[in-house]
């Protein structure tokens, strides 16, 4: 189910020549495989209907980091991270302007295919939503509608759910209901069921906001060790764990339309993590970070 007009995926790595120990965001060991631009975002505005809820949004997502959106509520950061994968094709009203360029090329030209789209670039949502199905089935639902054969099915669930950090609490009970897990457990078999599909990127909105501490330390650490392997891109309202986590982050506000009295997100700044919080260079991020506006 390859597209032409999207470039060719890259090959996946074989987990289990990965570390397990997750390391720091930044101190990740060297492989070859950090660097490169996989999204180069360019002038992009986001609409619905009339009201444009985000403007002129420029950022590159290097490969093999993470990469955090942060911001008050309301200042665009879902509504820019659903426009990396289309997504908001599935909004009535929305639309994209600007350019979000997927290795060179955007994905929002004519004729690349959305669907496509949306199994190189893959998203876990805030709340987990796994099927009201076993825990094999929900890994194995994507592979099997895109036409992977019965008798690799078992593999890639295995190897998802190891990726995940599910395995060794499920192997023994994967025909049992995905419903009667923890809520810790059914947000890493979400991530486990959107890596079946191998994608490259893991986009990522509020996944642990649901979650208590544990549990969020638990998906912390697998997007450390996951960077090694995808890129991923991460909407969180918690930014110690933006700090704990992300190599870069970007940090989004509001501004005030005067004339209809609505407000339209914008991206202040963008830069490594560790400047954005600790050396700015805009004062409305400091005065974010520093707890006083947001
Ligand atoms: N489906 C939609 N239809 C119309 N307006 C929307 C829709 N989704 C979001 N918006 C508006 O777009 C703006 C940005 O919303 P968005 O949810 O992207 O912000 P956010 O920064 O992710 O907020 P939060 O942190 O509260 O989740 C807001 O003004 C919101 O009301």
């Amino acid at each position: 189910m390859s597209d032409p007009a999207l470039p060719a995926a890259r090959p996946t790595v074989d987990p289990r020549r990965l570390s397990a120990v997750p390391q720091p965001a930044g101190q990740r060991a060297p492989g070859g495989t950090q660097g490169g631009t996989v999204f180069d975002i360019k002038g992009v505005d986001v609409f619905y209907g009339d009201f444009k809820a985000v403007k002129e949004v420029n950022f590159t997502v290097t490969r093999n980091e993470i990469t955090a959106l942060i911001g008050p509520s309301g200042c665009g950061k879902s509504t820019l991270l659903r426009s990396l994968n289309r997504m908001n094709d599935l909004i009535p009203g929305a639309r994209v302007e600007g350019t979000v360029a997927y290795h060179g090329k955007n994905i929002y030209d004519q004729g690349v295919d959305p669907v496509e789209v949306r199994r190189r670039i893959g998203m876990v949502f805030q709340k987990a939503n796994p099927f009201p199905k076993s825990i094999f089935d929900n890994v194995a639902y994507g592979p099997r509608i895109h036409g992977v054969k019965r008798t690799e099915l078992a593999d890639i669930v295995e190897d998802s759910l190891r990726k995940a950090a599910l395995w060794d609490e499920v192997k023994d009970k994967l025909k049992q209901s995905a419903l009667a897990l923890s809520g810790g457990q059914q947000q890493r078999l979400c991530i486990a069921r959107t890596i079946a599909l191998s994608p490259e990127v893991v986009l990522m909105d509020e996944p642990c906001s649901a979650l208590d501490p544990i549990a969020t330390a638990r998906i912390e650490e697998l997007m450390v060790d996951l960077a090694r392997q995808f890129t991923i891109v991460i909407v969180t309202h918690n930014m110690q764990q933006a700090a704990r986590v992300s190599d870069k982050t970007a940090f989004f506000s509001t501004e005030v339309n005067e004339l209809s009295d609505t407000r339209t997100g914008v991206l202040v700044e963008f830069d490594d993590t560790q400047r954005i919080f600790t050396t700015p260079s805009d004062e409305r991020t400091e005065n974010y970070v520093t707890g006083r506006f947001g």
